[in-house]
């Protein structure tokens, strides 16, 4: 008796929350960590599906770096990463687009749908809506084909959620005469998040969020303010991969984005309770 009155006292609150963002759109962004945890990545499809069926908007936009990286050296291709991003020559372009736009992307349409959901993959291969240009570099850092999105079919991604599918996005975007871009998946999230003023944006990491010490799980900052994030970067407390991450973060909260939260997404149902909790399970970003 007293566990069916804890059941339905959870299935209340958990009304309060869909409530309250049914009909708002939640931007996803799957890392490359994730997406080689097989059974992870199918609790986090699970709990995308969950949302999309109770009227949530969710949004996934997708890299892959990992995967890129066994292509390349199949290929016999060294990665090389200046300042967090891939140095992309035409070669290493080939291999990221089948990578992103061809194999990941259609298996995590497939994925979806196999699990019982809708999806739609948008790749260049069927509607690209990522459009964008090469990103500006100094001179001395010339990225080759990175790109930075400037431009977003929100029309088609709407459309798709209002049909009930959820859009799967790869972090490619197109230049307006048709080059194709590498574009880094934290950056792409984040520009569709602003483009289609997102609820919510999601970025599902391979750690529990921003850490005070970055190998210690338990030093995890629950929330913090976009000018706590700054000064963490400038103390070198946030290092590495998680740099691009907190500046999107910070670049999106400035421009209209409500919150953004970053997440273990090797964690049992984190988006869910990270979304239907009031404490969270990552770290939470706001303005
Ligand atoms: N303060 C910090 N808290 C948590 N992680 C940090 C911190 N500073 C650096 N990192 C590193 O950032 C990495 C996450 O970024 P990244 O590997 O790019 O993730 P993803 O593949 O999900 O995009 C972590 O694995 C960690 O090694
Ligand atoms: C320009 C650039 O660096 N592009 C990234 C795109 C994929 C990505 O960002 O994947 P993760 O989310 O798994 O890191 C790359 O080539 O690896």
């Amino acid at each position: 008796m007293q566990e069916a009155i804890g059941k339905a006292n959870t299935l209340i609150e958990a009304m309060g929350w869909i409530r309250r963002f049914r009909g708002k759109t939640t931007v996803i962004k799957l890392g490359g960590s994730l997406l080689d945890d097989e059974h992870a990545l199918m609790h986090i499809l699970l709990d995308v599906i969950f949302m999309e069926s109770v009227g949530m908007k969710p949004v996934i936009v997708h890299g892959g770096g990992k995967a890129i990286n066994r292509a390349l050296a199949k290929s016999g291709i060294e990665p090389n990463f200046i300042r967090g991003r891939r140095y992309t020559d035409q070669a290493t372009l080939d291999v990221v687009s089948r990578v992103l736009a061809g194999e990941l992307n259609v298996f995590l349409t497939e994925e979806m749908e196999r699990l019982g959901g809708r999806a739609m993959n948008l790749s260049f291969d069927t509607t690209n809506v990522l459009f964008g240009e090469k990103l500006p570099t100094p001179d001395d850092e010339d990225l080759g084909f990175v790109g930075h999105v400037t431009r977003v079919d929100r029309s088609v991604i709407e459309g798709l959620s209002y049909t009930d599918q959820v859009p799967v996005i790869p972090s490619m975007c197109a230049g307006e005469d048709g080059q194709r871009y590498n574009v880094n998946a934290d950056t792409a999230a984040m520009a569709v998040a602003q483009a289609l003023g997102a609820e919510k944006l999601v970025f599902l990491s391979d750690v529990n969020g921003v850490r005070m010490d970055k190998d210690d799980p338990k030093t995890i900052i629950h929330s913090l303010s976009a000018a706590e994030a700054r000064q963490l970067i400038a103390d070198g407390v946030i290092a590495g991969g998680m740099i691009p991450k907190v500046e999107a973060c910070l670049e999106t909260l400035g421009r209209g984005v409500r919150k953004v939260h970053i997440v273990d997404g090797s964690i049992r149902h984190s988006l869910l309770l990270e979304i239907f909790t009031t404490s969270g399970v990552g770290t939470e970003i706001n303005q």
